[in-house]
């Protein structure tokens, strides 16, 4: 059996707004996330992690920030391709674990709504979907609410 992991990394910074889209939720906020598309920066920490497993490259080769196509797209277009490529290659998603990094919002209470979204994005049960959060201690740019962070790990397996 081919057991592979990735990892994804990614930032937006809050700019004028009144919600934020976090791992396909909109989260009322005060203020936004800034982006080519919705900036949904857990989904694009979740979405890069699955091309790190399959070494196919990140977000931004298969989505250039320079193609007006995906100005302000929803990053379940991202997320979608990527558990494509998954089948394609012939491997399963056994499980994947976001943790986001911000004062604000807070994301216990939304967390729950953000497993169930990724679940029907992904087709995968939601028992397999971990979303969490830390804050920085008001630490660093996050501490600062300057903007929000997100770490991914995904684990593929193939049969
Ligand atoms: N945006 C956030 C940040 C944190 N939480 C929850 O609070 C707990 C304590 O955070 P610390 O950074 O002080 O360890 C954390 O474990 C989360 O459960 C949150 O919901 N939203
Ligand atoms: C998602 C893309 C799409 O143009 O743009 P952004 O919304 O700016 O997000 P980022 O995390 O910087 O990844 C780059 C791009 O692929």
């Amino acid at each position: 059996m081919d057991i592979r992991t990735g990892n994804g990394f990614d930032v937006h910074a809050f700019g004028p707004g009144d919600h934020v889209w976090l791992c396909g939720v909109r989260v009322p906020h005060h203020r936004g996330l800034i982006g080519h598309s919705d900036a949904d920066v857990g989904m694009h920490a979740l979405t890069d992690a699955i091309y790190g497993a399959l070494a196919e490259g990140d977000i931004g080769v298969h989505f250039p920030p320079s193609d007006p196509q995906w100005k302000g797209a929803a990053s379940r277009i991202f997320l979608e391709h990527a558990m494509g490529r998954i089948a394609a290659r012939g491997f399963t998603l056994a499980n994947c674990d976001v943790t986001l990094i911000c004062e604000r919002p807070k994301i216990g209470p939304v967390a729950p709504a953000m497993r169930e979204a990724l679940a029907e994005i992904m087709g995968l049960g939601a028992d397999r979907i971990s979303v969490k959060a830390t804050t920085s201690e008001k630490l660093g740019f996050t501490g600062r609410e300057e903007g929000i962070a997100a770490i991914a790990t995904v684990t593929l397996l193939q049969a």
